[in-house]
């Protein structure tokens, strides 16, 4: 400013002083040349340099103006107060009041004291004669204008000055502001654009949790990638979108209840991408909050870990299962074992471990080579899965020795003991049955070795042990054997198994025989007969059918069984023609034998063999027969139907009592159970089954034979209802065909 102040003081001063240093000149006022040049001069070195500092350089322009000015005092008079003037107004300017009123206190004493001491003239016309009382007017007006002037120049220029250093903060904090943002544009573009190009799928959703919200606000363009969703088909729906039918629900629940509560979740899930491929997704769901820590949002970071997944699945697979039949291996069996002896020990169910080993399985290895010995293996894997239930484990532990684990059999160990051992002989039937292994036909049969379980301080391990003992004497005792490492119920098994091998030769031995029961109509004249089997064993005596017959449908017996029951059927049939009865015998077809898969054909070839009309015969199944696959039974007994064959429900009431298939089936009648007949006409109960039994009967067109009569009342009672025939004590006990035939004779012919 002092610099500025300056240049014009220096042209503004030069061109007045050319006129003023002329006309002095021609005047010959050469002290007014010298004055003017002098002051121009200083003003120019002043000007011009550098070596002063700023209050000096001011003083010194400061007494130069005031020099001019006492000059002009003394040479010219009225001009002088101009300059004098200046003298406090420019101090004020460049140094500050104080400075200023010390210039104007030096103005007024260099008014008074020179003006009053050498009489100026300054065209003041008054007060002549009292040259002091002029002076005091003179420099007290002077003074005071001069004053003012300079304090009014002082506050403006404070005023200025602070108002230019508000202006000053005041653009300082908006370029701070300014720059701050920038830095903030800058460091949210760089965030966006990692955002964007992140690997991780980033979803940003509103905090709206009613409705179908919280809804998408943003997503980046690895989620458009993984999941196939462009940005404008996610925007505005839910996070839920990616969710599927696979797609865990406890875990679907835990996140919702997670955002629900504005927390922060991690899971693993199960999802879905626009064309419905599953993959696994981490999921990371944060709150955002403002300011005020209310929420606004939720940030999702989700990674794709199909393969971490995928890995981990493999491992699991490898470290658990057999790699070549898919089964549990020895360490998931061990595991399992200890999870169900701890169930066993807290529940008291008995359950059992079966300890399977194939009978001479290198055989087959060395006859046809490893790969052949794997199929057989794979075979026998699929044959022990289809025979057991899911909640039971199958596992292979080792070569050719599998491990069967079932569970809760029955709280007492006598009831549990038998159950595995049914089991236990439905495996080692299973197993016997040939194999078809690459178009070649092979036979096979396994030891078995059953342990129960919970006995006092047994492990896992003692459980393996005590069945591979059991194993162990199965197959010292011949193989295709089941021994149990529990003494009592070895004895058990052993009668079982003789029991079993006596059967087996009755049938070579014809130790079995067929006896005759008739059915009668309500005159007492025979319309039918049931065929009853008996066994007369030469070392057991009669043996209860009850014992042998449940036997023989475990072991697979029965099927040979059946047949010659089919067989002497014929043969009673023809027989009875010859002596002139006509009616059909019923004899009772297990559903083992029904669902051979030759039987039609065994049925039709006997039928032929014997020359006898299938017309004559009623097959007695229990309702047992239609639990499974009901269509294929359905077929079958449409084609026995075809031969002439008729069917009839044996113990109808007692078993699966769906009248759902009563409808679909082939029947031609319905035996009511015995344990009915004998209820009536006593029991209110009894009388109602067997009432609602012929009434339904009538509906589907069924005749109705009813057991175990035994007495008057009880036959009078299913005549008053319209039983078509019955049978039972009352009329006559299970005899000899012969025998009946005989006592038949004489009211026959
Ligand atoms: N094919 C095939 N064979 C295997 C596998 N693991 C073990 N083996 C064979 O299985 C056979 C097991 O034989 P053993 O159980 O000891 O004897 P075995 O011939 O079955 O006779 P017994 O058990 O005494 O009736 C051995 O020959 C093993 O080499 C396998 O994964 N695949």
């Amino acid at each position: 400013m002092l610099n500025a102040i300056l240049s014009v003081a220096l042209v503004l001063g030069t061109l007045t002083a050319i006129p003023s240093v002329l006309m002095a000149i021609r005047d010959s006022l050469y002290s007014i040349v010298l004055i003017d040049v002098l002051a121009i001069s200083w003003l120019f070195v002043l000007w011009r340099g550098h070596f002063l500092s700023f209050s000096a350089k001011s003083w010194n322009f400061l007494f130069i103006v005031y020099g001019v000015g006492v000059f002009f005092l003394f040479k010219v008079g009225p001009v002088s107060q101009i300059y004098l003037m200046a003298v406090p107004v420019l101090t004020a300017l460049l140094l500050g009041l104080r400075s200023a009123v010390f210039v104007l206190v030096l103005n007024a004493v260099t008014l008074i004291s020179v003006g009053y001491a050498f009489d100026i003239d300054l065209q003041f016309d008054r007060y002549h004669d009292q040259p002091f009382l002029r002076w005091i007017i003179i420099t007290l007006n002077f003074t005071f204008i001069s004053s003012v002037i300079t304090v009014s120049c002082a506050v403006l220029l404070r005023r200025l000055e602070e108002s230019l250093r508000k202006q000053l903060q005041i653009s300082l904090s908006l370029q701070e502001e300014q720059n701050s943002l920038k830095k903030a544009n800058e460091e949210l573009r760089l965030i966006s654009a990692a955002v964007e190009n992140l690997n991780d799928m980033v979803m940003i959703t509103d905090n709206n949790l009613q409705e179908d919200g919280p809804h998408l606000v943003f997503v980046n363009k690895a989620f458009e990638r993984s999941t196939g969703y462009s940005r404008a088909e996610a925007i505005g729906r839910n996070l839920e979108m990616l969710y599927g039918p696979n797609s865990d629900i406890h875990e679907v629940h835990r996140i919702r209840s997670a955002m629900s509560t504005r927390h922060a979740i991690r899971s693993e899930i199960i999802s879905y991408t626009k064309s419905q491929e599953e993959f696994w997704l981490e999921v990371d769901i944060r709150p955002i909050n403002d300011q005020q820590g209310k929420c606004t949002h939720y940030v999702a970071i989700e990674r794709d870990i199909t393969d971490r997944k995928k890995a981990e699945l493999d491992i699991y697979r490898l470290a658990f299962f057999d790699v070549l039949t898919g089964l549990p291996n020895r360490r998931l069996l061990r595991d399992r074992m200890g999870v169900q002896l701890a169930n066993a020990q807290r529940t008291g169910n008995y359950s059992a471990v079966l300890f399977i080993d194939l009978d001479h399985f290198k055989t087959i290895n060395d006859a046809r080579g490893h790969a052949t010995g794997d199929l057989l293996l794979v075979e026998v894997a699929s044959r022990l899965n289809q025979l057991l239930r899911e909640v039971d484990t199958v596992a292979r532990i080792g070569g050719d020795e599998f491990v069967v684990l079932v569970d809760s059999l029955d709280p007492h160990i006598e009831v549990a003991g038998k159950l595995a051992l049914t089991i236990a002989e439905k495996i080692r039937h299973a197993l016997s049955q040939d194999f078809i292994l690459n178009g070649q036909v092979y036979s096979s049969s396994c030891s078995i070795g059953v342990s129960l379980m919970p006995k006092a301080v047994q492990k896992a391990d003692d459980l393996l042990r005590e069945s591979d003992t059991a194993m162990y004497r199965a197959k010292s005792a011949g193989r295709n054997q089941i021994a149990f490492f529990e003494g009592n119920m070895q004895i058990e098994v052993e009668q079982r198994l003789t029991l079993e091998r006596d059967l087996a030769k009755a049938l070579e031995q014809n130790e079995l025989q067929m006896v005759m029961q008739a059915q009668v109509n309500k005159d007492a004249q025979a319309v039918g007969a049931e065929l009853l089997m008996r066994w007369n064993s030469k070392t057991r005596g009669m043996v209860s059918p009850a014992l042998f017959i449940p036997l023989a449908e475990e072991s697979g017996l029965i099927v040979k069984i059946g047949d010659w029951v089919l067989s002497e059927a014929c043969t009673i049939l023809k027989r009875l023609h010859a002596n002139g009865f006509q009616f059909p015998l019923s004899i009772n077809v297990s559903p083992k034998q029904f669902r051979q898969k030759d039987f039609v054909e065994k049925v039709r070839s006997i039928l032929e063999q014997h020359q006898v009309s299938g017309e004559y015969l009623i097959f007695e199944v229990t309702e047992g027969l239609f639990i499974d696959n009901l269509p294929e039974t359905i077929s079958r007994m449409n084609i026995l139907a075809d031969l002439g064959i008729r069917f009839s429900i044996d113990d109808f009431g007692t078993g699966y009592s769906s009248l759902n298939y009563l409808k679909r089936l082939p029947l031609y009648e319905l035996k009511i159970d015995k344990s009915f007949v004998q209820d009536v006409p006593g029991d209110a109960n009894g009388m109602a089954i067997v009432v609602s039994i012929l009434s339904m009967a009538k509906q589907f067109g069924l005749k109705v034979v009813a057991e175990g009569v035994e007495t008057i009342e009880q036959a009078n009672y299913l005549i008053e209802n319209d039983c078509d025939s019955m049978q039972g004590f009352l009329y006559s006990r299970p005899t000899a065909p012969d025998v009946w035939i005989a006592n038949q004779v004489p009211s026959a012919a």
